[in-house]
C-alpha cells in the first residue's frame, strides 16, 4: 500500500526552484501566512477547525505514510495529536477518536447523523453490493433489514430453534480432533471452519444435505476467502474516487467474478429449498419449527411481502453474506485469542475447566444450556473481546451533514472510525490493561450493550452489532467444547506468542498450532 506512492518528483524539483528565487525563509512565511489566513478566515465564518493531525503530501496526503497495522498506528497517533486526530488518504478524510467521552458523542449524542457508513468501491461491485445490513444507509431499507435480522433471524428464540444445527456442527469438530488426537493442529483453522460451518448449517441445513452440502460447503469457503480478502485489500479507487472507473487494480472487475460464483451457490440453495417447499406446502417446514433453517424464514418473509418496504431476493441474499462474512472471521479470531490466552496462562484454563468439571461432569459433553451457568468461562470471554476486540476500530461510520465533535468539524461524508482497541488499553481506564486478567469481569461486570463507552467491543447505538446474541453463543460453546473434551498443549520447542495482526478483523499473526489430548473418560462423548 505505501509503496505505491512514491514522493512526487516533479513536486520536489519546482519547490527546490520556488525557493532559490524567493529564498526558502520567504517561501516559508508565505506558506505559514496563508494557513493562517485560511483559519481566520474559517473561524471569521464561524465554522470549528477540522481536527489536528500530521501533515501530509500533496494529492496522497497521509497514504504514504500508513502503516498496515492501523489499529496501532492510529494509537500512537494520538500519543502525539490527541484523542481524536484526522488524516487525508487521498481525497479523503479520516477522523479518529480515541476516548469514551468522543465515542459517546459519535455513537449516542449524534447517533442518527453518524449512522451512515463510508462504502468501499469493491462492496458497490457486488451482485447486491451495498444492499446489505452493514452498509446501507440509515432509513427505511435498513430498518427493515435490521428489524428481519435481529427479530427474526439472530434474536434468543430464533436462535434456540437452530440449536441442533449448531451443536451437530460443535460435535462434527470435537470428533475430528479426537482423530487428531495428541498430535498439533492448527486451531485457528479448525475453529474458522466450525464457525462457518455452524453458521451455513443454520442458513441452510434444513435444505441442503448429506455430501452435497459438503461440496457447497467446501465451495462457498473458498468463495468467502475470496471476498474476505476483496474487502481487506486497500484500493485505489477508494482514496481518489475520480479515479474509480478506471479501476486500476482491477478489484471490482475480481468482485465481480466472485460474487457470480456466489450467486449461482445461493441459486443452487434457494432453488432446492422452493423444490421442497413445492413439494410439502410452502412454509410447512415438516410442522416442526426446529427445523426451519435462517433461509426458509427469510424466504417465508419475502413472499409474505410488506407493501411499503419488501425484502427482496437480493436482500434475502445480501443478509445470507452478511451473516457468513460478518460473522466467521469474527467468531473464530475471537475463540483461537482466547485460546492462546489460556495457553500462555494454565492456570486460567484450568480454573475453566474445574467449572465445566462442575456443571457438566467429567463423562458428558457440554450442551448449550450449561453455559449460563459458568461465570468464569463468561468473564474469560468478555477479558478476550477486552484486550482482541476483533473489530478494532469497529466498522467505519459517516456522517450524513456536517458535524462537530469536541469542538472539531467533521465534514460529512468523512470516515469515523473509534479506536475501540486503544480505550481498551487505556491505562487511565483500566488497571493492569495489557494483562489478560479474566478477573476483572467476575460479578456481572463488563457490560458490552453498548452502553458503557469504556468497553465497546460490538460497537453502540443504531450501528450495534447485529449478531450479539449469535457471537456469545458460538464462542462460549465452542471455548467451552474445547476446553471441556481436551487438554491443550504447545509442540515440544513451540513458544508461544499472541502478537495481532490487522486486516479487516484482528487476527494472530502466526496461527496457533497446539496438541488436544482427551480428557474425558467415556469415549462415547467423542463419537
Ligand atoms: C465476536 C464476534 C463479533 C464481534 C466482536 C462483532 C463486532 C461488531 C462490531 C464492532 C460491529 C460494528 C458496530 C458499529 O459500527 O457501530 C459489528 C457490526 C455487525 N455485525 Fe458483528 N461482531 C461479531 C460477530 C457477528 C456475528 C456472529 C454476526 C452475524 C452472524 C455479526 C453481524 C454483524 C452485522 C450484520 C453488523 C452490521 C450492523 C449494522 O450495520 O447495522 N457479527 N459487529
Amino acid at each position: 500500500m505505501i509503496t505505491m506512492f512514491q514522493y512526487p518528483h516533479k513536486l520536489s524539483t519546482f519547490l527546490n526552484n520556488v525557493g532559490d528565487f524567493l529564498g526558502y525563509p520567504t517561501l516559508v512565511f508565505m506558506f505559514i501566512a496563508t494557513w493562517l489566513a485560511w483559519i481566520l478566515f474559517n473561524i471569521a465564518r464561524g465554522q470549528k477547525p477540522l481536527p489536528p493531525g500530521p501533515w501530509g503530501l500533496p494529492v496522497v496526503g497521509n497514504l504514504p505514510f500508513l502503516d498496515p497495522e492501523l489499529h496501532s498506528y492510529f494509537s500512537n497517533l494520538a500519543k502525539t495529536y490527541g484523542p481524536i486526530f484526522k488524516l487525508r488518504l487521498g481525497g479523503k478524510v479520516s477522523v479518529v477518536i480515541a476516548s469514551p467521552g468522543m465515542a459517546r458523542e459519535v455513537l449516542k449524542d449524534q447517533d442518527v447523523t453518524f449512522a451512515n457508513r463510508d462504502v468501499p468501491v469493491v462492496v458497490t461491485a457486488m451482485e447486491y453490493g451495498g444492499r446489505d445490513i452493514v452498509f446501507t444507509p440509515y432509513g427505511a431499507e435498513w430498518r427493515m433489514l435490521r428489524k428481519v435480522c435481529v427479530r427474526d433471524m439472530l434474536g434468543h428464540a430464533n436462535l434456540d430453534a437452530v440449536y441442533s444445527y449448531r451443536r451437530q456442527e460443535i460435535h462434527n469438530t470435537i470428533k475430528y480432533l479426537y482423530s487428531r488426537k495428541d498430535s498439533p493442529v492448527n486451531l485457528g483453522e479448525v475453529m474458522f471452519l466450525n464457525v462457518l460451518n455452524v453458521i451455513t448449517n443454520m442458513l441452510w441445513g434444513g435444505t441442503i444435505q448429506g455430501k452435497e452440502r459438503t461440496n457447497i460447503g467446501a465451495e462457498f469457503r473458498q468463495v468467502v476467502a475470496e471476498v474476505t480478502k476483496l474487502l481487506g485489500k486497500p484500493n485505489v479507487s477508494d482514496f481518489f474516487p475520480w479515479l474509480a472507473w478506471l479501476d486500476l487494480q482491477g478489484a471490482k472487475k475480481q468482485m465481480k467474478v466472485v460474487t457470480s460464483k456466489l450467486e449461482n451457490i445461493f441459486d443452487k440453495i434457494i432453488d432446492q429449498r422452493t423444490q421442497i417447499d413445492g413439494q410439502e406446502g410452502i412454509g410447512s417446514g415438516n410442522g416442526n419449527t426446529e427445523s426451519k433453517d435462517f433461509l426458509q424464514v427469510l424466504l417465508r418473509l419475502k413472499d409474505a411481502g410488506d407493501a411499503k418496504t419488501p425484502l427482496t431476493m437480493d436482500h434475502v441474499k445480501a443478509l445470507l453474506m452478511d451473516m457468513v462474512v460478518g460473522g466467521t472471521e469474527t467468531a473464530s479470531s475471537t475463540v483461537e485469542f482466547a485460546m492462546a490466552e489460556m495457553m500462555n496462562k494454565p492456570e486460567i484454563m484450568k480454573k475453566v475447566q474445574t467449572e465445566l468439571e462442575n456443571v457438566v461432569g467429567k463423562n458428558a459433553i457440554v450442551e448449550e444450556f450449561h453455559i449460563q451457568k459458568l461465570p468464569y468461562l463468561y468473564a474469560v470471554m468478555k477479558e478476550v473481546l477486552r484486550l482482541h476486540p476483533v473489530l478494532p476500530l469497529m466498522v467505519n461510520h459517516s456522517p450524513s451533514v456536517s458535524s462537530v465533535v469536541a469542538n472539531y468539524r467533521i465534514p460529512k461524508g468523512a470516515q469515523v472510525f473509534v479506536n475501540v482497541w486503544a480505550i481498551h488499553r487505556d491505562p487511565s481506564i483500566w488497571q493492569s490493561p495489557l494483562e489478560f486478567l479474566p478477573e476483572r469481569f467476575l460479578n456481572g461486570k463488563g457490560d458490552y450493550s453498548g452502553n458503557d463507552f469504556n468497553y465497546l467491543p460490538f460497537g453502540s447505538g443504531r450501528r450495534i452489532c447485529a449478531g450479539m446474541a449469535m457471537a456469545e453463543k458460538m464462542v462460549l460453546f465452542s471455548l467451552a467444547s474445547l476446553l471441556h473434551s481436551f487438554n491443550w498443549t504447545l509442540p515440544a520447542g513451540e513458544k508461544l506468542e499472541i502478537s495481532e495482526k490487522f486486516r479487516i478483523v484482528l487476527k494472530k499473526k502466526t496461527p496457533l498450532i497446539a496438541i488436544p489430548t482427551p480428557r474425558l473418560t467415556d469415549p462415547a462423548c467423542y463419537e
